[in-house]
């Protein structure tokens, strides 16, 4: 598991390494560790780091002198390094040493500041790290700007600039990385959008924190770390044992999303998957999906499922529609002692009766930023703003596990680490491939994983199909635009790359 944690933390553990350190160690280590990753870059790039344009932003705190200190190590291998000194003042010990090695400053004028960064080879952000809050003030907003319209490497020290290293919040203009080079630890704002966005890939450098951090905010699965997790079939499974997912989707109007759950259920190794709906959407799945054993529910009378079999979690909500027959199946299924997943339409309907969710066994929720703007009653846009403080929030207040789609997929229970999921690609954004996610998770919750797990798993997997779909299948192909059955489809190649 990759962990991130808060600037206070990180302000905590440093003090306690710091304590039996010579002053000045942390930030060596630190600046080594960073222009090794720059050079290692432009030598990629450009085939050497010799005669490379380096322009260092800089600003009046430590990262300032990270990055000072960073490009003193590149001008002594020949880099032309020259620094803008944005701040109100500079680190001194690493503005001597940039001089030393044969770096030139400049003071902050808007003409030559841009053309510093429009024509160099790498431009280094070190205008605030962790000790930056709220939106950036000039010129660092302007450089910051800047950092997006130029042809150079752009790599941001510890954090971008502009973004809020405990929250991933950004306020304003904020620099737009290729690469991140963080010092110590992850940062939470490296795993959670907006801000993981900013940060492009992200390296770490060990200077010695680890042995002090406490428990972490969020963390980031790995590949090793899902594939522990992920059920799988032994000589003593039955398709009873390896667990039976129920899926309560679609309708006359909506029958897409029930082929794309079940698709996801079916793929993702349920035991069996059994699915009630009316009689449109139980053509089309029977039609897609022949493994899956299928009700038609008589909606007119009193929903009962005892007709459907017995199952191990149930899957409710996608295209099911929001009007009072759909409310009553939500009701029936909630009323149920297993898990539940709630996705998609059911969300409304819980939004609408949040009593529904409170019940003995675990539900676990599945919105995006609309869906959970409607749960909690907060504008979509502040949700999309401040994405971790919401799948914390939402969380508290419903009393089940919450699942927050997205660029990145953040998963979050009372008293747990938030999970963060990257695994994901932007071709994730099209129609019905939230369907699929939540056939996934469900065949998860079916296979014996609690919410937490099964959410984090689900997730994660489906950003992994999503990629190997988008390439075709071909590994290290450029991607493509997918479908989301396309996605469903993708599941057990990626499910054997774990
Ligand atoms: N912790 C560790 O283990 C290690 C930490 N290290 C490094 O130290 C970094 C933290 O350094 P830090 O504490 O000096 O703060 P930092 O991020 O440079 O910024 C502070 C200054 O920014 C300014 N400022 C703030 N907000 C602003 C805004 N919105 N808009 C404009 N300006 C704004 C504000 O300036 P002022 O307003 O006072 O002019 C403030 O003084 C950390 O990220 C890492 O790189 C490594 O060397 C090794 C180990
Ligand atoms: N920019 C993006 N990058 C990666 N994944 C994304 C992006 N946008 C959306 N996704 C993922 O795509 C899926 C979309 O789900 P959802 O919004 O429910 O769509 P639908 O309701 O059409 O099925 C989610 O898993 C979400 O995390
Ligand atoms: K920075």
């Amino acid at each position: 598991m990759r962990t991130a944690y808060s600037p206070d933390q990180i302000r905590t553990a440093e003090s306690a390494l710091m304590a039996g350190l010579p002053a000045g160690t942390l930030m060596q280590r630190a600046a080594a560790g960073l222009a090794v990753v720059c050079a290692r870059l432009l030598t990629g790039a450009h085939g050497r780091v010799y005669g490379s344009r380096v322009t260092v932003l800089t600003g009046s705190g430590d990262n300032g002198g990270d990055a000072l200190y960073a490009g003193a190590r590149l001008a002594r291998r020949g880099a032309r390094v020259v620094a803008v000194l944005a701040g109100s003042r500079t680190h001194e010990a690493g503005l001597a040493a940039l001089r030393a090695a044969g770096g030139r400053t400049v003071a902050f004028t808007e003409e030559e500041s841009l053309g510093l960064v429009g024509d160099a080879d790498l431009v280094l952000d070190g205008l605030v790290g962790i000790g930056g809050g709220g939106a950036l003030r000039e010129p660092y907003a302007t450089l910051a700007k800047a950092t997006a319209d130029t042809p150079a490497l752009v790599v941001a020290v510890d954090v971008p600039s502009g973004v809020d290293s405990g929250t991933g919040c950004v306020e304003g203009p904020a620099v737009k990385a290729h690469v991140t080079v963080t010092f110590g630890a992850y940062k939470t704002a490296l795993f959670v959008d907006p801000g993981a966005t900013r940060a492009g890939m992200v390296e770490l450098v060990d200077i010695g924190l680890r042995p002090h951090l406490p428990e972490p905010e969020v963390v980031a699965p790995a590949d090793g770390d899902v594939a522990a997790l992920l059920p799988r079939p032994s000589a003593e499974s039955d398709k009873y044992r390896r667990g039976v997912v129920g899926i309560v989707a679609g309708s006359d109007t909506y029958t897409g999303a029930a082929v794309l759950s079940a698709g996801g259920a079916v793929r993702a190794g349920a035991g069996m998957v059994r699915f009630a709906s009316s009689a449109e959407p139980v053509r089309l799945v029977r039609a897609r999906w022949p493994e899956v054993v299928t009700t038609i529910l008589d909606t007119t009378s009193e929903v009962s499922l005892d007709a459907i079999g017995r199952v191990q979690a149930w899957v409710v909500g996608p295209g099911m529609g929001t009007g009072p027959e759909a409310h009553a199946l939500a009701r029936a299924v909630l009323a149920a002692d297993v898990p539940v997943l709630v996705d998609a339409d059911g969300l409304s309907v819980v939004a609408a009766d949040r009593a529904l969710l409170r019940r003995k066994a675990p539900t676990l929720i599945t919105p995006h930023a609309g869906e959970l703007s409607r749960l909690l009653g907060v504008p979509r846009e502040r949700i999309e703003a401040r994405r971790l403080e919401h799948v914390r929030r939402a969380a508290d207040e419903l009393g089940v596990t919450v699942l927050l789609k997205g660029s990145t997929t953040l998963i979050a229970e009372t008293g747990r680490p938030v999970r963060a999921i990257t695994t994901g690609t932007p071709w994730l954004a099209t129609g019905g491939t939230g369907d699929v996610l939540s056939g996934i998770a469900g065949a998860f919750l079916a296979g014996g994983l609690s919410g937490y797990d099964a959410a984090s798993c689900a997730a994660h997997v489906h950003g992994l199909a999503a990629r190997v779909a988008a390439r075709g299948g071909v590994p290290g192909s450029g991607e493509a635009p997918i479908a989301a059955l396309d996605v469903a489809d993708a599941l057990p190649e990626a499910l054997r790359t774990l």
